[in-house]
Parts: C-alpha cells; structure tokens; sequence
C-alpha cells in the first residue's frame, strides 16, 4: 500500500504581506510565518517599531524587510502593493476598537474603525489577490477578524459589525476567486493580551466576564495564534476557503 503524504506547513519560497505587524497578533503572525521558511514584509505605521521587529527576526535567521503602510488610505494602499507585490500569502492584522455603549457611538468613532477594519481590509486584501491575478499564481489571504464576527458584546455594536462584515466579504471574495486558486480566510480570536485588550483588562468586571466564558479557563495569549496562521498560509490547508477558523477557547460554543 501507499501511504498518504502529510502536506506540508513549510511556507520556503513564498512572499508574505502582515500588515499590522507592529504589535500584537500581527508582529506574532509575522514570525510565525517567517520561521515557516517565508520571506516576511511586515506593514504598518509605525516604522520604528517595524524596523526593531526586522532587526530581531534577522538576528534569529529569518527573513523579514519593512514597509510602512497606513491601511486606511486606500490609494497608498493599492500603490504599495502594486510596487512590492506579487505577495503569495496576506495576513492582514491592522485593527482598532473603540467601544462604547451602542446610544453613545459617535459618527467620527464609526467612520474610523469601520475605516480601518472593513474598508481598509477589503481593499488590501483586494490589491494583493489583484497582484496574484496578475500574476496568475495562487494565493492565500487572511484577514485577522474576531470572535465578535460570531457573537457581539457590551459597548461592542460597532467593533462586531466590522468584523461581522469582514466574514462577509471573505466568502464572497473566495467564491469569486477560488477558481484562479487563491484561498480567503479569517481567523477569529477570543480575547488575546495585547496592548488593543489593555482597555478591557484594565478593568476587573470585565476581566471576569472574559475568564467566564472562556471554556479552557484562561485568556488567549498571541502564541495561540501562530499555528493557525501557517496553517491557513499553508498547503496544509489547501481545500480550505471562505471559512472562520474560531480560536476563542470555546466562547462561541454556546
Ligand atoms: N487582541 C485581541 O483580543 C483580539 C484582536 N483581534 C483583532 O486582531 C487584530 C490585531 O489586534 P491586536 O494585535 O490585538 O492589536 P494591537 O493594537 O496590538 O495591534 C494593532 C496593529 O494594527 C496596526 N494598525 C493600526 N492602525 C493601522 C493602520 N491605519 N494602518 C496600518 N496598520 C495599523 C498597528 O500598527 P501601527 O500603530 O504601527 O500602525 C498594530 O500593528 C485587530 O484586527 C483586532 O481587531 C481579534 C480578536 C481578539
Ligand atoms: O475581538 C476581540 C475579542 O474577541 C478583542 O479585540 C476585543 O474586542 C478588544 O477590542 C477588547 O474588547 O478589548
């Protein structure tokens, strides 16, 4: 008999775009991804930070350069991916909450997470599949969406109706796209220790409420992210698109 082959999770000679890799889940997808053997271009605004990341992922071995992106100015967007692109593998990671009870939401705190995390994410992961189509290569893209694509929470109405949108966009661009074999997916984290939870875990009641419905009994660390995001960038997870890989300790099972 012949035995199946496990596909692989190396990602050697593929280009990767993380855009938010400045902090948080993003800086982590970005080693993840480097350590899989990809060649690593971490974005976001902060070029400093950027430029510290590259500094420690090319003393550990691994290849990484820096592009400073603001990823909700559409144009720059495009331009920037044009000029570096083709990219084989996006994980876009830029985000922003603003919470506040749902009577006291501000057109301006509106415009600006929903600027960011449905409009700039759309048309990033846009640019990068218009590279890929190009190209005529395949792809795998990634938008970093949230367990608050599935469910919503207190002072949460706007940040779960971005991520509730990304989810949107996601199945309906890897319908349109799968044919050409670019992949589109997201992943959604419960709670994760990262300066954009500071706001909530600043504050005791909501500690607790978080600690509560998290089955495992703890709050997600930027670690638990790392894995399925080379899985997701890689043949590992070849016949999978237009899905949510949950990451939320069991919030959502209930
Ligand atoms: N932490 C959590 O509990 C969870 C987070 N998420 C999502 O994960 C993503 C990352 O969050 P997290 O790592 O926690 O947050 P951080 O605040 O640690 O990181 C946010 C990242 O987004 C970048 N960013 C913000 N605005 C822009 C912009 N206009 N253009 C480009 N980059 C930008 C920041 O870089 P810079 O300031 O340098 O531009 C930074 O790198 C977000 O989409 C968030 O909604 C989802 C579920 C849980
Ligand atoms: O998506 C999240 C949890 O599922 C987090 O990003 C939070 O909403 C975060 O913004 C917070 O509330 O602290």
């Amino acid at each position: 008999m012949t035995l199946p082959k496990t596909p692989s999770f190396r990602l050697d000679g593929k280009r990767a775009l993380v855009a938010g890799a400045s902090s948080g889940i993003g800086l982590a997808c970005a080693v993840a991804l480097a350590e899989a053997g990809a060649d690593v271009t971490v974005a976001a605004r902060r070029v400093e930070a950027l430029e510290e990341l590259v500094n420690e992922m090319s003393k550990a071995g691994m290849n990484a350069q820096a592009m400073p992106l603001d990823v909700a100015d559409v144009t720059a967007t495009q331009a920037a991916v044009a000029t570096h692109g083709p990219f084989d593998i996006l994980v876009n990671s830029a985000g922003l909450a603003r919470h506040a009870p749902a009577v006291d939401t501000t057109e301006e705190d509106f415009d600006a997470v929903a600027g960011l995390n449905v409009k700039g994410a759309y048309f990033l992961t846009r640019a990068v599949a218009r590279g890929l189509l190009d190209a005529g290569k395949p792809g795998t893209l990634i938008n970093i969406s949230s367990q608050m694509a599935k469910v919503g929470g207190i002072d949460r109405a706007v940040y779960a109706a971005t991520k509730h949108a990304v989810e949107g966009f996601t199945k309906s661009m890897a319908i349109e796209w799968g044919k050409h074999g670019i992949r589109v997916n997201t992943i959604c984290p419960t709670f994760i220790v990262t300066p954009l939870t500071r706001q909530t875990f600043d504050r005791p009641e909501r500690r607790a409420w978080v600690e509560e419905k998290i089955k495992l009994g703890r709050i997600g660390e930027v670690e638990d992210i790392m894995g399925a995001v080379v899985f997701l960038a890689s043949d590992a997870s070849a016949l999978v698109t237009g899905t949510a890989l949950m990451i939320d300790g069991g919030w959502t099972a209930d």
